[in-house]
């Protein structure tokens, strides 16, 4: 059966409406409809929220970094380019001290038109509050210009095949473009990694690896995941 209302059929039921019930009566029952659908909505995005920020945030970071410290290519770099989590990321500090103080340590600077450096960093103390209250390296200290065999990529959200959706201004496939010879592994809550491939752009750079937990990180022996793609 075709089901599909086309203008003739919507004509005839609001005027049926009309000829049933009072304006304001239909009006009664708009507002009714929209507190309805204005209820659901609500409901959806506690549910969302629920999924979102219901897990152990604690458990996780310290499984993604023990996995990140069984990876060979992170016990072998010379260099690790890395990231000082944000609020809603994993929290990588002791993979950062450890890092710092093995002279390994690369943290991200942001510039100008969305550009982004690595800056070499021996103290966590001298980082300095930049744009987005991302902690980065202080404008004095020079550039990085050497080889980044390792990033630890941070994302707003990745799929288990290796597509990296970020805060939506491009530094991190900017800086990536550039640095083709570098192995990329994006680091996440297991909640920010998809089984389907995200929707992407010629710009986007894919990732490598993929750090995230699958299923209870309390039952699931920590580890580094090769990318489908
Ligand atoms: N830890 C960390 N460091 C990083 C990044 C990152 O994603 N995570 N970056 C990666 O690029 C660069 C900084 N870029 C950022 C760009 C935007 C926002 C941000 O929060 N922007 C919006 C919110 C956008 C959103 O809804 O997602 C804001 O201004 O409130 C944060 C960092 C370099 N350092
Ligand atoms: N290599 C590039 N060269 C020039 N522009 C780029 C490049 N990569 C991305 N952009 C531009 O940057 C903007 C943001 O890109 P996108 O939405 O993919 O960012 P993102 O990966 O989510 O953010 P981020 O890397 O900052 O976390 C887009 O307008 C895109 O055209």
């Amino acid at each position: 059966m075709n089901a599909d209302l086309g203008f003739s059929e919507f004509t005839l039921l609001l005027l049926l409406a009309l000829l049933l019930f009072s304006p304001r009566d239909l009006g009664k029952a708009l507002a009714k409809f929209k507190y309805y659908k204005g209820k659901f909505y609500r409901m959806k995005f506690d549910l969302e929220d629920a999924m979102l920020y219901n897990f152990d945030k604690d458990a996780e970071s310290a499984w993604i970094v023990e996995a990140v410290r069984r990876f060979d290519l992170y016990r072998s770099a010379p260099k690790v380019a890395a990231f000082y989590p944000l609020a809603g990321e994993p929290d990588i500090c002791p993979l950062l001290k450890e890092l710092a103080k093995e002279g390994r340590l690369l943290l991200p600077r942001t510039l100008e038109n969305f550009q982004m450096e690595f800056v070499e960093i021996h103290r966590m103390e001298d980082l300095v509050e930049g744009r987005f209250h991302v902690h980065e390296p202080p404008r004095y200290l020079p550039a990085y210009q050497g080889e980044i065999p390792l990033a630890l990529v941070p994302g707003v959200e990745f799929s288990r095949n290796g597509n990296r959706h970020g805060h939506g201004k491009g530094y991190y496939d900017r800086f990536l473009a550039q640095h083709p010879e570098t192995v990329k592994c994006g680091v996440a809550f297991s909640v920010q990694v998809s089984a389907k491939p995200l929707e992407c752009k010629p710009h986007d750079i894919p990732m490598n690896y993929i750090v995230a937990s699958k299923n209870d990180p309390s039952k699931e022996i920590p580890h580094v995941e090769k990318a489908t793609v």
